[in-house]
C-alpha cells in the first residue's frame, strides 16, 4: 500500500507521522508532518496523541501536515514469526501483592475501584510496517493506529475504546468494563456487572451538566480481539457553548482506566504501580477535523523501540477482586499485541 511505503520514508528521515483506521472502516488514513517540530496540544485542528498523565500532549495540527487516505487492501498473507512471551514469575508476584495492596485500599474505603497495570517488555527488534499490517487485518472492529515522533518514539494499538465522539453539538462516548475471553456462551458475573456500572455512573455523574439530556443504553457484550467486554452506549446533545475540550476534560481519564473517586485512585497507582505509563491509557485521535472530533482510549497498545517492544496492559480492581484472577486477565490482554507482532 501506497501510504505504508509513505510511512517507511518518513520514517528513515525522522520525520512525524500517523497511521489510522476507524473501527468497521476499511480506510486508511495517514497524516504526515511536514517537520520534525514537537506541538504541544492545546486545541489546535488536527490528530492528538494525549498521555495518560503528566507527558507532553503532542498534536500534528493540520495546517503543518499532508493528509491522505487509501482503501485497505493488504492482498500479501505475512507469516508473522510469532514471538511468545515467557512467563514472568516475578511480574505475577509483584503485580499481585499490588492487587492485593489495591484491593485493600479498597476495604478502608480509600476508594471504590482502581484500574492497575504493568507492562511486558520484549527483546526483540520488531518489523513495524509487517506487525501493522497484521494488526489493521486482524482487528477489523477497533481503532488500529501506528504513531511516530523523533523526540517521543514509536507507539501501536488497535483499542476497542472510544473516549468521545463529538459532532454537530452531540456526543457519544461509551463504559467499557469486565473483560472474559471470547467464547460462544459468555455470561458474566456480578464482579464484572458492578464494575462496568461503576463506569457507567461515573461518566454519568462527569458529563451530566454539559449535557441537556443524557442517553445509556442497557449494557451488551462487545467482542474485542480473543475478549470480550461489556459496554454501555453513552449518548447525549451539548448544551450551548460547551467546548470540545471540556468534554474531554471531564471524560479523561475515565474509570476504565484510572479509577473513582479519580484523585485518590490515580494517585494510588501512580504511587504503587512503580513504572510511568506515558501515553498508555491516555487518548488519540482526531480533534476538530472536518468538524468532527473522534477520540479513543489507547489500550491494546505497545512502545516500539530499536531492540525493546514494550505492551502495555491493565484491568479494573473491586473489592471482589482476586489477584491470580487480574493477572491471567493482563496476560490475556497482552496476547491482543504479542499475536501480531513480527520480528525483524
Ligand atoms: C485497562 C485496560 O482495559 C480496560 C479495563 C477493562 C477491565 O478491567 O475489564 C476492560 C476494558 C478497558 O476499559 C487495558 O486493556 O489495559
Amino acid at each position: 500500500m501506497k501510504l505504508l511505503d509513505k510511512v517507511l520514508s518518513h520514517f528513515q528521515n525522522q520525520l512525524p507521522f500517523v497511521v489510522y483506521a476507524k473501527p468497521n472502516e476499511e480506510i486508511l488514513h495517514g497524516i504526515f508532518q511536514n517537520n520534525a517540530t514537537l506541538n504541544v496540544f492545546e486545541n489546535q485542528k488536527g490528530f492528538v496523541f494525549a498521555s495518560f498523565y503528566n507527558e507532553t500532549n503532542v498534536v500534528f495540527p493540520i495546517s503543518d501536515s499532508e493528509v491522505f487516505q487509501e482503501e485497505i487492501n493488504l492482498e500479501i498473507e505475512e507469516n508473522p514469526i510469532q514471538i511468545e512471551s515467557k512467563s514472568d514469575e516475578n511480574a505475577r508476584v509483584s503485580f499481585e501483592n499490588l492487587v492485593r495492596n489495591g484491593v485493600s485500599e479498597i476495604e478502608k474505603g480509600i476508594f471504590e475501584k482502581v484500574v492497575l497495570s504493568r507492562k511486558i517488555d520484549i527483546s526483540q527488534p520488531i518489523d513495524f510496517i509487517k506487525s501493522y499490517q497484521n494488526l489493521l487485518k486482524k482487528y477489523p472492529t477497533a481503532f488500529r493506529y501506528l504513531w511516530f515522533h523523533p523526540k517521543v518514539g514509536m507507539w501501536m494499538g488497535a483499542t476497542p475504546e472510544q473516549l468521545a465522539k463529538i459532532e454537530n453539538n452531540t456526543f457519544e462516548t461509551v463504559a467499557l468494563a469486565g473483560t472474559q475471553v471470547y467464547s460462544e456462551t459468555v455470561s458474566w458475573q456480578e464482579k464484572e456487572i458492578v464494575e462496568q456500572q461503576l463506569v457507567t455512573d461515573y461518566i454519568k455523574s462527569r458529563t451530566e451538566n454539559l449535557v441537556e439530556s443524557l442517553q445509556i443504553s442497557e449494557s451488551y457484550t462487545q467482542k474485542a480481539g480473543n475478549l470480550v467486554h461489556l459496554k454501555s452506549d453513552i449518548s447525549g446533545k451539548l448544551k450551548q457553548n460547551v467546548s470540545e475540550l471540556e468534554v474531554i476534560n471531564a471524560l479523561h481519564p475515565t474509570s476504565a482506566v484510572c479509577g473513582m473517586p479519580l484523585k485518590v485512585a490515580r494517585n494510588f497507582l501512580l504511587e504503587n504501580e512503580k513504572y510511568n505509563r506515558k501515553y498508555y491509557a491516555g487518548f488519540l485521535g482526531e480533534f476538530q477535523m472536518q468538524e468532527q472530533t473522534n477520540l479513543f482510549v489507547n489500550l491494546r497498545c505497545c512502545e516500539i523501540e530499536n531492540t525493546i517492544t514494550t505492551i502495555y496492559v491493565g484491568c479494573g480492581i473491586t473489592k471482589d477482586s482476586q489477584a491470580n484472577k487480574e493477572f491471567i486477565e493482563t496476560e490475556n490482554k497482552a496476547k491482543t499485541v504479542l499475536s501480531i507482532l513480527v520480528a525483524k
